[in-house]
């Protein structure tokens, strides 16, 4: 069975963080481990409060994973602080970890800031050079690349520049457009647009978190990142329409929808 880990915070909700990672990898069909960055006290309407883990311990955490069950590939999600990064990103780089997706985590939904402001340069010097591929929504990427996002070609433009800046591929996210729900792939110097039917559904905690870690789950099983990233949309785009309705706010997505198809094959 292929392996995954998340690095993540945990959402005590459980439609974001290291839950949603769980549950995504699970339902992708495989092993899911976790190096937990922070606990957050978080529902469907806001985050109320953070505890970060110190970074010894989240340290422990990732060699206990990587020293037993080493993980075909990585999803890194909420890191808050600058110290909590340069541990990640020394430990990645001493275990040479494959598939590495970074979700770069800044403002939730509800607003709330899960990336201090001083850790933005940090995740960029360290992280980023590290990654297969980085996941940021638009709101992210404009902090990413300097420049303001308003038109596809401006998503273009960005993609790019932060690809060529970091030497990752970029899928930057378009869930945050009114009227469609389409991500733009930057790679090798190639763009390519996943063309996703937005479903109208507001309960949208946790898209970017269960985007992400089913691009890592597919990226274990051996897909190249193209055909990862259009599984990863057709599972978010299951998991949105089997329109679950949680919570006083914007709710949790069902991931473990009825699967059908090529999905249910593969978790077999
Ligand atoms: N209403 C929607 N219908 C279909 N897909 C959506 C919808 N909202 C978001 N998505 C998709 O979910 C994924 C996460 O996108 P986004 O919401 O932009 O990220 P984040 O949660 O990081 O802000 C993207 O693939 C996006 O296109
Ligand atoms: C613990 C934790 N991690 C990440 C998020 C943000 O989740 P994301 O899927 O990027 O976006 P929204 O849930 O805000 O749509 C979180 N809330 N908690």
């Amino acid at each position: 069975m292929r392996t995954a880990l998340s690095i993540a915070g945990s959402d005590s909700c459980g439609g974001a963080g290291i839950q949603a990672d769980l549950k995504t990898m699970t339902m992708n069909g495989v092993y899911a481990m976790t190096a937990v960055t922070a606990l957050t006290a978080q529902n469907t309407t806001g985050v109320r409060a953070i505890q970060e883990a110190t970074p010894e311990f989240l340290g422990q955490q990732i060699d206990a994973v990587f020293e037993d069950i080493f993980p075909d590939a990585v999803k890194i999600g909420m890191v808050s602080a600058s110290e909590l990064i340069r541990v990640i990103a020394k430990k990645l780089r001493d275990y040479e970890a494959k598939h590495i997706v970074v979700d770069p985590v800044m403002v939730a939904t509800s607003g709330s800031v899960l990336l201090k402001t001083d850790a933005v340069e940090t995740l960029e010097k360290e992280l980023l050079p590290l990654a297969e591929v980085v996941t940021p929504n638009i709101p992210e990427a404009e902090i990413l690349s300097g420049m303001a996002i308003k038109t596809k070609e401006d998503m273009l433009a960005a993609a790019e520049k932060i690809s060529k800046t970091y030497g990752c591929a970029v899928l930057l996210k378009g869930g945050h457009s009114i009227n469609d729900a389409n991500d733009y792939l930057y790679a090798n110097g190639e763009g390519h647009w996943f063309e996703g039917k937005r479903i109208d559904n507001p309960n949208t905690h946790g898209t970017g978190c269960t985007l992400s870690s089913a691009i890592a789950s597919n990226l274990a099983k051996g897909y190249e990142l193209p055909e990862a990233v259009k599984r990863a949309k057709d599972y978010i785009s299951g998991a949105l329409g089997a329109m679950l309705d949680l919570g006083k706010g914007s709710g949790p997505m069902k991931h473990a929808f009825d699967l059908t198809g090529e999905f249910a094959k593969e978790v077999r």
